[in-house]
């Protein structure tokens, strides 16, 4: 079945014309079986059912009359055909109900953008976060804060319009808590998108370091296969390579990358801006370096070099460090350097022989456990409960507004006026998010990439 919604757009009063005979509107909210014929030519086109929307209480807030008609592409065609010779009928533009939802104020932007996220949603979490915002819950979370930003300001604006004793002492300190619990509830929400972006798109790891390493070798030790080729000869790798898969139950888009060195060839120089850009887009990178490389041993101390940068390209930005090669150290030394590697201040560091295998089930464990963490991967049952913010514009608007309460706090104790129009700005931010300020800005965004019929 296909359902047809009728946009009717007023009829001018004609002039002597008696109320039309016709048996429309019938009674509203109710189904009845009917067969749409041809006004011209009164030919049958198809039986169906018809539901009246008494406006204001229908979607569009005005009246619709709703054909289900059978799906059939003739049948459909006809049908919209006939439609097409009525007097001011025409298709709906794409997303043009919802438009016409938001004109009357049925539904804020954010509950527009619900609609559209739940039609395009591919996955449970999507699905769920989209629901929350049709059914304005995202409108309400927005509306608390921009409320409780909106006191504050009331209470910087007394602090200026009254001379200070006939304001009672702490109102500063009070509007200084009041904002920071403010930014915390934004900050949670922001961490929660991150997350969501996340487990939605998968997190961006990418392996990087000198060439001839052993990069490669752990891209296809992650890959199970011989996805990347492993030679003997520094500048193998060229291109960025991904694969996706699962860390600790965490989705991964593991890239590999151009070993980063100063060269002649032009082919690596590409290579290697592509690895820094890779790296700079990355959430986390894993630097692999080969342990002979880097070890000293000077009066018998094992001292780890660990690069500040690399060849001048990239900065040094490492989040874990894998040290290769582990089989190449003289065995005495090999105590001495596990113990100068735990000394190092890096977030997770290992040592490792992806020719042996040696180390690399005790490192896995620990990246799985270190990535479990940092993304606070749950159980399924409370994944989502939290998270309210799924759209890109939203986690836009709020970080904007967490700069401006920033603002607001780095100078409230200095000129207060000042800092008053921060929290001003702030809640414009908020009020972008759902509609109520710059709202034409972003309508025809919106609606460009919503569907015909909703
Ligand atoms: N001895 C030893 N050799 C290794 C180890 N891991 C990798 N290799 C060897 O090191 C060489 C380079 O390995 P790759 O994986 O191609 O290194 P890469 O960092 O990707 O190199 P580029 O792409 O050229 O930058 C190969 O000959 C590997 O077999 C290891 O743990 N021990
Ligand atoms: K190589
Ligand atoms: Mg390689």
């Amino acid at each position: 079945m296909v359902r047809t919604k009728i946009i009717r757009k007023p009829v001018p009063p004609q002039r002597g014309s008696s109320s039309p005979t016709s048996p429309l509107p019938p009674h509203p909210w109710q189904f009845y079986r009917c067969r749409v014929v041809h006004s011209g030519t009164g030919e049958v086109l198809d039986e169906g059912l018809a539901v009246f929307f008494k406006g204001p209480r229908s979607f569009t807030a005005e009246d619709v009359l709703e054909l289900h008609v059978h799906s059939g592409r003739a049948v459909v065609s006809s049908i919209l055909g006939a439609l097409a010779c009525l007097p001011y009928c025409r298709l709906a533009e794409p997303g043009e109900f919802t438009r016409r939802a938001f004109s009357a104020g049925h539904m804020d932007l954010t509950q527009v953008e619900g609609i559209h996220d739940l039609i395009n949603a591919e996955t449970e979490s999507q699905r769920r976060v989209a629901l929350q915002a049709t059914a304005g819950q995202v409108r309400d979370w927005l509306s608390e804060l921009r409320t409780d930003i909106i006191k504050c300001l009331g209470y910087v604006e007394a602090l200026i319009d009254f001379s200070e004793e006939d304001i009672e002492d702490g109102i500063l300190d009070d509007v200084k808590l009041r904002t920071d619990d403010i930014s915390r509830r934004i900050r949670e929400q922001l961490s929660n998108f991150k997350r969501g972006e996340i487990m939605r798109s998968g997190l961006r790891l990418a392996i990087f370091g000198p060439p001839n390493v052993g990069k490669s070798s752990l891209f296809n030790f992650f890959a199970q296969r011989e996805a990347a080729i492993v030679t003997n000869v520094p500048g193998t790798t060229r291109d960025v390579l991904e694969i996706s898969l699962e860390i600790g139950g965490l989705p991964v888009v593991l890239a590999d990358t151009a070993g980063i060195r100063e060269t002649d060839d032009v082919v690596e120089r590409i290579g290697i801006e592509r690895a820094a850009d890779r790296i700079d887009r990355a959430d986390l990178s894993l630097c692999v370096l080969s342990l002979p490389e880097v070890i000293r041993v000077e009066g018998g101390v094992v001292h780890i070099d660990l690069p500040k940068e690399l060849a001048g390209k990239t900065s040094f930005k490492h989040n874990y460090v894998l040290f290769n090669k582990r089989d190449l150290l003289p065995a005495k030394v090999a105590d001495e350097v596990v113990a100068a590697i735990e000394k190092l201040e890096v977030e997770g560091a290992w040592a490792i022989s992806l020719n042996t295998g040696e180390g690399t089930k005790g490192f896995i464990q620990e990246l799985e456990t270190i990535l479990r963490a940092r993304y606070n991967v749950m159980s399924e049952d409370n994944k989502e409960s939290q998270v309210l913010i799924g759209n890109a514009r939203h986690s836009t608007h709020l970080e904007t507004a967490l700069e401006f309460i920033k603002a607001f706090r780095d100078t409230c104790d200095g000129d207060v006026m000042l800092a008053a129009e921060e929290l001003r700005y702030a809640a414009q931010s908020i009020g972008k998010i759902t509609g109520e300020i710059g709202v034409e800005d972003v309508l025809d965004v919106i609606f460009r990439d919503f569907c015909i019929g909703k």
